[in-house]
């Protein structure tokens, strides 16, 4: 895809959320002067779009620091602003590499069910396809038959393979099956799904010890990434499953899905703020190329509305 056409897709993606950012600060702006008052109606507006009172109160800090008095139109405001969105989102931007020596990078693959866990491991599965690595997916939520035949559907179209067992069966052992077969065929990259259960903490914390101290059997380095899937309309919520996730399962870095269709996009400023944990692709829609990885200057002035 072009990156025009990558850009309008983003952009229309994160259209809700850019319109509520946007609508705050053009009502702000009416003041013109940057004085307490405006710093205040501005921090305002950015808690009001899910950024969340931590990244508010920076930005609005240095928007103080750098341009306190000087009077601003519309349009350098939110240039402004988007610059120190950016500033919190750089840091946190790492895409997704396949550099494990022994192959293969093991990524496993966390979330509540219905996040996008699924269609994400598909999307990721075709990045590193489009990099000319080989991919095998390994179907460890067995908790449910639907998420295994899910996997499985995408796997068959977007033809990589799959490690798959019963409904029922022991996660861990699909997961020893799957480095092991991914590591005799000369498998680049093996994406692991695992059940989402948060309601029951003990037992997925048990799982995945499980998983763990069986990788680490084959490959001490392994899991090289655990990646945790978060539904952007959930808002707020999702920062308190970053919360947990991170105690339960030591999260390595994020991937947002759904940031179409919702004007929650925000949140994700939010989570680079609070979290500093690595973002490392986004999700704007339902197709397989609609994950791309994370441009943080791009996303900021999409948030901010002047992309
Ligand atoms: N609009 C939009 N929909 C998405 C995105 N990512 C996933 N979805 C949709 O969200 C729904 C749930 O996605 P799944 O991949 O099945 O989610 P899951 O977390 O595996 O959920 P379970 O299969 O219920 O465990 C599906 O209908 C997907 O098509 C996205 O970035 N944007």
């Amino acid at each position: 895809m072009s990156e025009t056409s990558w850009k309008d897709r983003l952009f229309g993606g994160f259209r809700k959320t850019s319109e509520r950012l946007s609508e705050n600060l053009t009502s702000v702006v009416s003041t013109a002067k940057l004085d307490d008052s405006t710093l205040d109606d501005v921090e305002d507006a950015l808690i009001l779009s899910d950024l969340g009172p931590s990244a508010a109160s920076r930005i609005r800090q240095k928007l103080s620091d750098k341009k306190f008095g000087l009077s601003m139109t519309e349009t350098e405001l939110k240039e402004a602003v988007a610059e120190e969105i950016a500033e919190i989102l750089r840091p946190v931007a790492k895409p997704l590499e396949v550099v494990a020596f022994p192959r293969p990078q093991v990524l496993l693959v966390i979330g509540v069910n219905g996040s996008g866990k699924t269609t994400t491991i598909a999307k990721v599965a075709h990045l590193f396809q489009e990099d000319d690595y080989g991919v095998m997916l390994a179907a460890g939520d067995t908790f449910r038959a639907a998420a295994i035949g899910q996997l499985a559907t995408w796997a068959e179209r977007i033809g990589v393979p799959i490690i798959r067992g019963a409904e029922g069966g022991d996660p861990a052992s699909i997961v020893f099956d799957g480095v092991k077969a991914a590591t005799d065929q000369g498998i680049d990259a093996l994406i692991v799904d695992t059940a989402g259960r948060l309601q029951n903490k003990r037992e997925l914390m048990d799982e995945l010890a499980k998983i763990r101290k069986v990788l680490g059997r084959l490959n001490p380095e392994a899991p090289h990434d655990v990646v945790l899937v978060l539904d952007a309309t959930n808002g707020q919520n999702a920062l308190a499953q970053i919360e947990t996730f991170k105690e339960v399962a030591g999260v390595t870095g994020l991937i947002m899905t759904k940031l179409d269709g919702t004007a929650r996009g925000g949140v994700l400023v939010a989570a680079a703020e609070q979290y500093g944990l690595p973002i490392h692709a986004i999700g704007v829609g339902e197709k397989i190329d609609d994950l791309r990885p994370f441009d943080p200057d791009l996303v900021a002035r999409v948030i901010a509305g002047v992309a």
